[in-house]
């Protein structure tokens, strides 16, 4: 018996999401995707749909945010079975944070091998521009430094092990098949590499603190996206993340930029057919390379 369970986010809770949905989907799924504020439109592109919204799933929890649209979308991308989460969960939304997280757990349960997640950020290195697209190459978990880490609590062995490695959590293959598919479908322009770094939000950074997470090395700050990567990678699934650049960090006082919600949004809508393409492609491409299968 594993003191978490009876939680909510336990294994057993999320074994049974799992068989519930497995028992209302024709297939079970290999990607799971998760989209970011605005972003939800990845989902479009997968045929034979079935949709359930995160309120009829029984003890799932629900999306609060304008831009998550809170549901969640099976269906088959060229040939590929995929599940994609339109919408998903902050700890601003005041969920503790392995409850944010349980969606990757009910993905891994449901088959799901290779995760991609997408997010809203804001550019801290003053080489992006609004609209850019950064492949997420490592991440600094500030929430971690005080002690928010979604693993944190009795470790279930059925999902990882206790101290899983994480110098690697964002597979190096899959960050090179998306240069080569940005490179062949005109991106390079705009598809960057960088260090996202996630803080609790909802306000956004101070001026003081953008030029803090720049000089520690981070390239883009958010509020989502970490947490999930880590227990992802801790039930061993593969991950590959990107961010869209919504809007520049503030790191000037004489400027009058300032962060927000609509400007994030608005981006979202402007870039949004590109990003879901490039996913798509990957997508694709994974298909056709049987290295890529666990
Ligand atoms: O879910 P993501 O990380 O894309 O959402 C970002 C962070 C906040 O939720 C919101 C701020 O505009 O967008
Ligand atoms: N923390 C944070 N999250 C964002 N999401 C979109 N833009 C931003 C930003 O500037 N800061």
């Amino acid at each position: 018996m594993f003191p978490d369970s009876g939680s909510g986010y336990g294994y057993e809770e999320c074994k049974a999401i799992a068989s519930w949905l497995l028992e209302r989907v024709p297939k079970r799924p290999l990607v799971g995707i998760v989209c970011g504020s605005g972003l939800g439109g990845l989902a479009d592109g997968l045929k034979d749909q079935v949709t359930f919204s995160y309120s009829d799933i029984p003890n799932f929890p629900q999306s609060t945010v304008h831009g998550h649209a809170g549901k969640l979308v099976f269906g088959i991308l060229k040939g590929k079975p995929c599940v994609c989460m339109q919408g998903r969960f902050h700890l601003y939304e005041g969920y503790p944070v392995q409850k944010i997280t349980q969606p990757m757990r009910i993905f891994k349960l449901l088959g799901v091998e290779t995760v991609i997640l997408t997010n809203a950020a804001g550019g801290l290195n003053q080489d992006f521009k609004v609209g850019d697209v950064m492949i997420i190459k490592d991440h600094i978990n500030m929430p971690g430094f005080a002690g928010i880490n979604p693993l944190t609590g009795p470790n279930d062995d059925r999902f990882g092990v206790r101290f899983p490695c994480m110098s690697d959590a964002y597979d190096r293959e899959l960050q090179h098949m998306a240069h080569e598919v940005a490179s062949e479908l005109g991106y390079t322009d705009f598809v960057r590499e960088g260090v996202y770094c996630v803080l609790g939000g909802p306000s956004f950074e101070t001026i003081a603190e953008c030029r803090m997470l720049h000089r520690l090395g981070a390239d883009a700050v958010g509020m989502s996206t970490v947490h999930e990567v880590i227990v992802a990678r801790h039930c061993g699934m593969r991950v590959f993340a990107l961010s869209l650049i919504t809007n520049k960090a503030v790191m000037d006082y004489d400027s009058q930029e300032k962060a927000n919600h609509e400007e994030v949004l608005q981006t979202g809508k402007e870039r949004s057919k590109q990003l879901e393409k490039l996913v798509c492609t990957l997508i694709t491409r994974m298909e056709h390379d049987n290295n890529y299968a666990h």
